[in-house]
C-alpha cells in the first residue's frame, strides 16, 4: 500500500437544518443522539475523517440512519457538505479541496475520476438505453467521441461483469437485479476511474446473487486495481470485501482499523453486538 492516500477526507460535517441556541454552541450542545429536539436539526455527519489508499476496498458499515449515505452523497457531490475538505492525489487538482471547486469541475471529476454504484440501478443507469448504450453514454460525457472505440470497450466491460454480448443491445429494465448491478458496475467502470464507490449494492438481492456481486467486486479490485469505497448496514458484506473498514453510529466513526481487526476485537459496544450479530 503507498502512503499517500488517493482520497483524503478531513473533517466532514454535514447538517440538515441550521440549528438553533440548544445545538450550535459545541461546549453546550443538548442533542439526542445526533438530533436537536428543539429544532429538528440533524447531524447526518459529524466531524468525519478518512482516507482510501490506492488499490483497497473502504468499507463503512452502520445501521439505518448512522449517515452512511451522506457520506457517499458528499463525496460523489450529490450533496453539498456543511464543512470539511476532500482532497484527491491527481495532478489537476492536488493540493485543492474538491469542495470548493465550480459545479463545472466536480462534474468533471464525476465523469472522470469517479466512478458510482447505487443500491437502486434506477439512479445508475438510463433503463431506456441499452446496455451498451448506458456504458457509451458515461463514455461521451468523459469526453470520448470514437463510436468504434466506444462499442469495443462496451463490449469488453460487459464481458468483464459476465453479461452475454448478444444481450448487450436489450434495456437494463429487461435484466434481473443482479444483472443491472452488473451493467451498473460495467457503467461506473467505463471511464477508468481511480476511485469507486459502492453503496449498498447487493442489498435487496438473493444471497445466490448476492454472493455473485460480491465475488465480481473482487475480481474488479485485483484486475483493475481501484481503489473502493464499499457502504453497507450488512457486516457480512464488508467482511467479504473490505481491507479497512470504519464504523458509524449517530453520524460519527466510532471505529476504524483493519476489517480483521475489528472482527476478531471489536471495541465499541455498539461494534461488539455488530459482530456478535454475524456470530
Ligand atoms: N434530506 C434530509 N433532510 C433531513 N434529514 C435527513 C435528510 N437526509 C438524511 N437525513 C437524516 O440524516 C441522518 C443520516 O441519514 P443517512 O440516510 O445518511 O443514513 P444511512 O446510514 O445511509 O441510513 P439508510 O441506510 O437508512 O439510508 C438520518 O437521521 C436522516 O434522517
Amino acid at each position: 500500500m503507498l502512503e499517500e492516500p488517493i482520497l483524503s477526507v478531513k473533517n466532514l460535517s454535514k447538517q440538515f437544518g441550521d440549528g438553533c441556541r440548544r445545538c450550535s454552541d459545541p461546549s453546550t450542545r443538548d442533542l439526542i443522539k445526533n438530533y436537536c429536539p428543539s429544532c429538528g436539526m440533524v447531524f447526518a455527519c459529524r466531524d468525519i475523517s478518512l482516507d482510501l489508499y490506492p488499490g483497497e476496498i473502504l468499507g463503512v458499515v452502520g445501521e439505518s440512519g448512522s449517515g452512511k449515505s451522506s457520506l457517499m452523497k458528499c463525496l460523489y457531490f450529490d450533496s453539498d457538505v456543511t464543512s470539511g475538505e476532500l482532497y484527491l492525489q491527481d495532478e489537476e487538482f492536488y493540493g485543492q479541496n474538491l469542495w470548493t471547486l465550480s459545479a463545472q469541475k466536480k462534474r468533471y471529476i464525476r465523469n472522470h475520476k469517479y466512478g458510482m454504484v447505487y443500491q437502486n440501478p434506477v439512479h445508475g443507469l438510463k433503463m431506456d438505453f441499452t446496455s451498451i448504450g448506458n456504458i457509451a453514454e458515461k463514455l461521451i460525457a468523459a469526453g470520448n467521441r470514437n463510436v468504434d472505440n466506444m462499442k469495443m470497450v462496451g463490449e469488453k466491460l460487459l464481458d468483464t461483469v459476465h453479461i452475454p454480448l448478444f444481450r448487450m443491445k436489450e434495456e437494463p429494465r429487461n435484466f434481473s437485479g443482479g444483472m443491472q448491478q452488473r451493467v451498473q458496475i460495467a457503467k461506473a467502470l467505463s471511464n477508468n476511474p481511480p476511485v469507486l464507490f459502492l453503496d449498498e449494492v447487493t442489498t435487496g438481492l438473493d444471497l445466490s446473487v448476492q454472493a455473485d456481486v460480491l465475488d465480481l467486486i473482487k475480481r474488479i479490485q485485483r484486475e483493475f486495481g481501484i481503489s473502493m469505497i464499499v457502504v453497507s448496514h450488512d457486516l457480512a458484506v464488508i467482511r467479504m470485501l473490505a481491507d479497512r473498514t470504519i464504523v458509524m453510529l449517530n453520524g460519527e466513526v466510532i471505529e476504524n482499523g483493519l476489517t480483521d481487526q475489528i472482527l476478531e476485537d471489536p471495541i465499541h459496544p455498539y461494534t461488539q453486538t455488530l459482530v456478535y450479530s454475524l456470530l
